[in-house]
């Protein structure tokens, strides 16, 4: 138990130490430092501190990534995953290849699991928890997407598939299910932005249905942060853009190191 207890509070420290303030987490590694007589080496604030300070604490080298490309992806949908891939790497004259100036985030069905620090926690939190949009088996019928990042601009885009088991009216994508999309987008987005955050609120205006099957684009961008405060707009379009299927506002506040265990 006590082992289990302080690799749990070492997979916190390390998922989240760059987000900590330095006083939190001197107290905490003082506390994991003073129970240590089973012989456990931790490892100091300042190597801890080293190997996380990645603001995205995934890493594309993982089981299954889920927002790679698969058969069940349209042509549309494929068109605009190259589309925004080709602007993550550029190629100089020379033949050197560049960092562009978008991201794509790998996706993972568990949330804790591939993170950096959180196998450990995966498993004593909920081993059985899927993340909810990638937890359909069956490609395509699902929540199919990939998300992009720009750093620069603090802008983010979503390529999204809405698959057969979404339909809310006949033939078209239901409100939750759209609501899970633009949650998930600007969720990540915030967390990408400002570290662990919980979605506070979300206002939605549905503009115009979404077909089933088709593609959309799921846009977010920053609006303005105020304290521990990540304001957040977003809009659904068509692929051309020409057609607002959704508009939102999310407020995202940040969260501290206890916050999801109820201390
Ligand atoms: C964790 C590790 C992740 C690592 C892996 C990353 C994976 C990345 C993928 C993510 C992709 C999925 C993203 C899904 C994201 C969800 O779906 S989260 C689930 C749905 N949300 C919830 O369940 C949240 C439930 N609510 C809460 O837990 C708490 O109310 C909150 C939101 C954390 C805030 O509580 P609090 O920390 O005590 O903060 P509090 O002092 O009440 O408020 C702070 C400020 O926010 C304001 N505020 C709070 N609530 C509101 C509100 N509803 N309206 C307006 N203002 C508000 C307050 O007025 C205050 O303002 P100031 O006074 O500072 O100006």
């Amino acid at each position: 138990m006590l082992r289990q207890g302080l690799l749990m509070a070492r997979g916190l420290c390390q998922l989240m130490s760059n987000k900590l303030s330095d006083s939190l987490h001197r107290n905490i590694m003082k506390h994991l430092n003073g129970n240590t007589r089973s012989g456990y080496a931790w490892t100091s604030l300042q190597n801890i501190r080293a190997v996380t300070m990645s603001p995205w604490p995934f890493t594309p080298s993982q089981p299954r990534d889920y927002s790679l490309p698969n058969a069940s992806w349209s042509s549309e949908m494929q068109r605009l995953y190259e589309h925004y891939n080709n602007m993550c790497e550029m190629e100089t004259e020379g033949g050197k290849k560049i960092k562009g100036a978008w991201r794509r985030l790998p996706s993972y069905n568990r949330s804790l699991k591939y993170a950096t620090g959180g196998q450990c926690l995966s498993k004593l939190l909920q081993g059985k928890a899927r993340i909810f949009t990638r937890n359909i088996e069956e490609q395509g019928a699902g929540f199919e997407y990939v998300v992009f990042i720009n750093k620069q601009e603090k802008t983010c885009v979503c390529v999204f598939q809405a698959g057969h088991l979404l339909e809310g009216p006949p033939g078209h994508v239901h409100g939750g299910a759209i609501a899970t999309i633009i949650d998930s987008v600007t969720g990540t987005h915030a967390t990408y932005l400002s570290g662990p955050v919980m979605t506070a609120n979300l206002t939605i205006n549905y503009r115009s249905p979404i077909p089933l099957g088709s593609v959309v684009l799921v846009h977010s961008s920053l609006d303005k942060t105020e304290g521990r405060k990540t304001f957040l707009s977003c809009q659904v379009t068509n692929t051309d853009g020409s057609k607002m299927h959704t508009e939102a506002t999310g407020l995202f506040v940040s969260i501290g190191v206890g916050h999801l265990l109820g201390l």
